[in-house]
């Protein structure tokens, strides 16, 4: 996780249209001190688990199709999460390796009980098949062997996803230097962690070592509090809905600079209270903060990466 952390850290010091502002993070740091955010995974009570292996599959294909709810107004995560976990619960063997390279456009639709396409149809059906094919062809096709190779680190577990499934490679070319992410892996590692409770599948002695996964609601709740300023032509193109290239400078920007500051803001929290922070936690904080703001405004780029 090294290489999200100071390539990030590279973007926010040659950032032109987005700017971590420290005295925000000493604000939002303050504030924290004396009550360490706390959510629970799956507050919203909307993923399957059972305590196995199931678990551990239902998960990768849940963060397989993790990312751009936006283009549908209507569709959001809670879509995706619970309608997999009914369909895990009404047929058990829905996500077998051999059945995620099968599926459709239209079935997976049925799957999420949605009455039309959903946004980047085809690019999420083609994640399914090539996290299928690959299960089957390197893990005997199950996500927990993929998980128990991983000796128990976050960071050889993002790694050995973003080396075998292609559409987790969420990484790109800013200013002529490549620049790591890896929302949907880092994410995988994350969901372990929390719905093991830090146990079993999601034992990870190196939990530490994830960053936050750069979406496009963090970024947004970031700048509400202050610690992300943006640009005037940012703030309008956000403003008025334009949607954002993907690689851009904005969109690298955006992503990159949220990562920053909220590892910086991790480390002075750390400092102030001489607890451990997890970006992990404060992740799933700002995050469940963001969604239960219906008017915040979040940038908007076509992407399979969140
Ligand atoms: N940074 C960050 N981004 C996250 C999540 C999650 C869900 N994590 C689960 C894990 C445990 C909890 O109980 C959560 O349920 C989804 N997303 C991203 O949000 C966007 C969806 O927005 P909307 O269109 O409004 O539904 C989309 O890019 C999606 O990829 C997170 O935790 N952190």
């Amino acid at each position: 996780m090294e290489e999200v952390r100071s390539s990030t850290a590279w973007v926010s010091t040659h950032s032109s249209h987005v700017t971590v502002d420290f005295s925000g993070i000493e604000k939002v740091a303050e504030t924290m001190k004396n009550t360490l955010p706390k959510v629970e995974w799956d507050f919203e009570g909307i993923h399957y688990f059972d305590n196995g292996p199931l678990t551990v599959q239902y998960l990768l294909v849940l963060d397989t199709l993790n990312f751009c709810f936006w283009p549908d107004e209507d569709l959001s995560y809670d879509h995706l999460a619970s309608g997999l976990k009914a369909t895990l619960e009404s047929d058990k063997t829905a996500f077998d390796a051999d059945r995620l390279q099968k599926y459709t456009g239209p079935q997976l639709r049925k799957m999420l009980n949605w009455p039309r396409p959903l946004p980047l149809e085809d690019e999420r059906v083609r994640l399914l098949h090539e996290v299928g094919l690959e299960l089957e062809r390197s893990f005997g096709g199950k996500a927990s062997k993929l998980v128990e190779s991983c000796d128990k680190s976050a960071a050889n577990l993002v790694a050995l996803i973003a080396s075998h499934f292609p559409g987790f490679r969420d990484h790109t070319v800013y200013k002529g230097h490549q620049i790591f992410l890896y929302k949907r892996a880092q994410i995988f590692a994350a969901d372990l962690w929390g719905a093991f409770k830090g146990q079993g599948y999601g034992d990870f002695e190196d939990i530490s070592s994830i960053t936050i996964f750069a979406d496009y609601i963090v970024p947004a709740v970031l700048q509400q509090l202050g610690v992300l300023r943006y640009s005037s032509s940012v703030a309008s193109i956000i403003k008025k809905n334009t949607e954002i290239t993907s690689g851009s400078e904005e969109e690298v920007e955006l992503r990159a600079c949220s990562v920053y500051a909220v590892e910086q803001m991790k480390e002075l929290i750390s400092k102030k209270t001489g607890k451990q922070v997890l970006s992990v936690e404060l992740d799933l904080w700002l995050w469940a903060f963001g969604i239960k703001c219906p008017s915040l405004q979040h940038h908007r780029t076509l992407s399979i990466y969140y």
